[in-house]
């Protein structure tokens, strides 16, 4: 079990999405006043651990800490809610209520396809949750079967909508470069998919098509490329299968409008599936049945649909007057967020920037209200303040990166360099600055085409040659090439944005003199011990041995005509040498006596 922060442990995954992972958590501790739901120790949790990439960006961490206000305040009987959010060292985590069933997706791959009429009730909630958040000012954007989730537990079925929020984290580069299609192409509106404006109608559409799906068991554009889904939710004019009833197929025309403004609101739609599931019942009576027929007459477009903050707004268009009190000319989401009322007491008020609590003292929101912060030029970015002070009032398990050079794991054992001539002189290294992602970088304009169009992938993670990537830790003498890098060729030092974080300046070492070049040996053929005695004697001990062979293997003995072996020829020619010797001592002495 993984602890979240000091008030949640995680016990085991419970699915896995393309933005994180869910698993069922335990509270620990009562959560802090930040929190919107404090909750009970023991109490079980669902908690969404966003992807390490995602964590690991600085500017999603903030998009999501600005989001804090929007994901806390939204609460309606068919929206999972979020009770906290954490900020962990790297760790980035949604808590919500723990919902006890199954999504959607994996209730209709199991059970197939519901009942139109079960269709449509269902669908009418989901439209509720919404009608609720669309009146807030917040649109999904990521509406499909695999975000509803089945509340069984009073022993009927509620759906809960679910990841509100986390599609606006789609917006940021942080998952463009990944390389991986952000949104469902099967649920993609055909704005979405031009990346022409967007407003709620966005929602309605994939309302539309979770309700094809409902009824079907599959959705009306899938099947081929995500270019070719894509491209047929633009072109394609979706056919009414025979499972789905006139009325019902009325209502699902209209929510597949190509034209977002031909679509009905959140709250009509789900006044038309009443209608329509009161009128396609086995025992509907007749003005039943004519009211379901006629649901076109309430399906009507939505004149103000709620706007996408930082997706352009088409002019004219009943959206743009509420964009525009957003921002006329870019997206920013301070804006955005500071008009949001502060959620779970105290704490959340310093949540909001200072400037906001001024513009929107709670209450219901307001966007024409919005005001946007006002930022001293040199001050730290309010949403970096509250980034660090999340994270210091949850770090648990930082994790700090260990210079090789200090880790008692890799270092070798280091020798006094011999005395030599210094080396020539290297020129200094360039060092490239390191992406911190404990400061964030400001924010970044809103790309509504961002989501669904290929874009060169953000400086950060862009491929570098090695050396941008060498941090000064790495540096090490020449002796141990591991740790060495090639010295950049001088074209290829592209400029580099300035660091955001200063590392502490080190001392720079002096590089170590190349070692001297070891000297050959003096005995090439390397005889064992040879120039000691021992050496002497294995020597004596072969020319005995290599004489023997000589003697007894050749025909030597013959050629001399001894006939004696080996031994005794030795022994004899022993016995010569010390005779030899003896007779010299003796001339030696005669001469000597007789000279006396
Ligand atoms: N609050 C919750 N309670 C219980 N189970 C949940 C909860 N939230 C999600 N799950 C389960 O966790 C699984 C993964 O959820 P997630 O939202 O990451 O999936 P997804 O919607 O397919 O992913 P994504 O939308 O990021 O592509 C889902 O299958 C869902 O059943």
């Amino acid at each position: 079990m993984r602890p979240v922060g000091s008030k949640y442990l995680l016990e085991e995954p419970l699915g896995r999405g393309a933005t994180g992972t869910v698993w069922r958590a335990r509270q620990r501790e009562t959560a802090g006043a930040e929190a919107a739901v404090a909750g009970q120790p023991g109490e079980t949790v669902a908690i969404k651990v966003l992807k390490e990439e995602l964590a690991q960006d600085a500017d999603i961490v903030m998009r999501f800490l600005r989001e804090r206000s929007v994901l806390l305040r939204l609460t309606h009987p068919n929206i999972v809610r979020t009770r906290d959010l954490v900020v962990e060292g790297d760790l980035l985590a949604l808590v919500m209520d723990l919902v006890d069933g199954p999504d959607l997706h994996k209730y209709i791959r199991q059970n197939g396809p519901f009942s139109p009429v079960a269709a449509a009730l269902l669908t009418a909630q989901i439209a509720d949750a919404l009608a609720a958040s669309h009146a807030d000012g917040v649109v999904h954007r990521d509406l499909k079967p695999a975000n509803v989730l089945l509340d069984e537990s009073n022993g009927q079925m509620k759906p809960m909508l679910t990841d509100f929020g986390i599609a606006r984290l789609a917006d940021s580069p942080g998952l463009t470069r990944t390389h991986e299609f952000v949104g469902t192409p099967a649920y993609v509106a055909p704005e979405s998919a031009e990346g022409r404006p967007q407003t709620s109608a966005v929602d309605i559409y994939g309302a539309g098509i979770l309700l094809y799906e409902l009824v079907t068991g599959r959705p009306p554009f899938a099947g081929g490329t995500a270019l070719e889904v894509l491209h047929r939710h633009l072109s394609e004019e979706p056919q009414r299968p025979p499972a789905v009833p006139e009325a019902l197929w009325i209502v699902i025309e209209h929510c597949l409008r190509k034209e977002p403004d031909e679509r009905p609101s959140a709250e009509s739609l789900a006044r038309g599936l009443r209608v329509v599931a009161a009128g396609i019942r086995v025992h509907s009576s007749p003005d039943e049945v004519e009211a379901a027929l006629g649901v076109a007459a309430l399906l009507a477009p939505d004149p103000s649909p709620a706007p996408v903050p930082g997706a352009p707004v088409a002019p004219g268009s009943a959206a743009t007057a509420q964009a525009a009190a957003y921002d006329p000319d870019a997206y920013d989401p301070n804006a955005m967020t500071s008009v949001l009322p502060p959620v779970g007491g105290a704490d959340a008020t310093t949540v909001l920037p200072a400037t906001a609590a001024a513009g929107a003292p709670g209450g219901a929101p307001d966007p024409t209200s919005v005001m946007p912060p006002v930022q001293q030029p040199d001050a730290p970015h309010p949403w970096q303040s509250q980034m660090r002070a999340a994270r210091d009032r949850n770090e648990q398990t930082q994790m700090h990166y260990l210079d090789p050079a200090e880790d008692p794991l890799r270092r070798r054992p280091q020798r006094p360099a011999p005395q030599m001539p210094p080396p020539p002189q290297q020129p200094p290294r360039q060092q490239p600055p390191r992406q911190q992602h404990h400061q964030a970088p400001p924010p970044q304009q809103y790309q509504p085409q961002q989501q669904y169009q290929p874009q060169p992938p953000p400086q950060q993670y862009a491929p570098q040659p090695p050396q941008h990537y060498q941090p000064q830790q790495y540096q090490q003498p020449p002796q141990q090439p591991q740790y060495r890098q090639p010295q950049p060729p001088p074209q290829q030092q592209q400029p580099q944005p300035p660091p955001v974080r200063q590392q502490p300046q080190q001392p720079p070492r002096e590089p170590r003199p190349p070692r001297e070049p070891r000297r050959r040996s003096a005995n090439p053929v390397r005889i064992p011990g040879l120039g000691c005695l021992k050496g002497c004697l294995v020597l004596i001990l072969l020319l005995f041995v290599g004489g023997w062979l000589v003697w007894e293997l050749t025909p030597l003995q013959s050629w001399i005509g001894t006939g004696k072996g080996w031994w005794d020829q030795v022994w004899s020619w022993g016995s010569d040498a010390v005779d030899f010797v003896t007779s010299i001592g003796d001339s030696a002495g005669g001469s000597s006596g007789s000279g006396s």
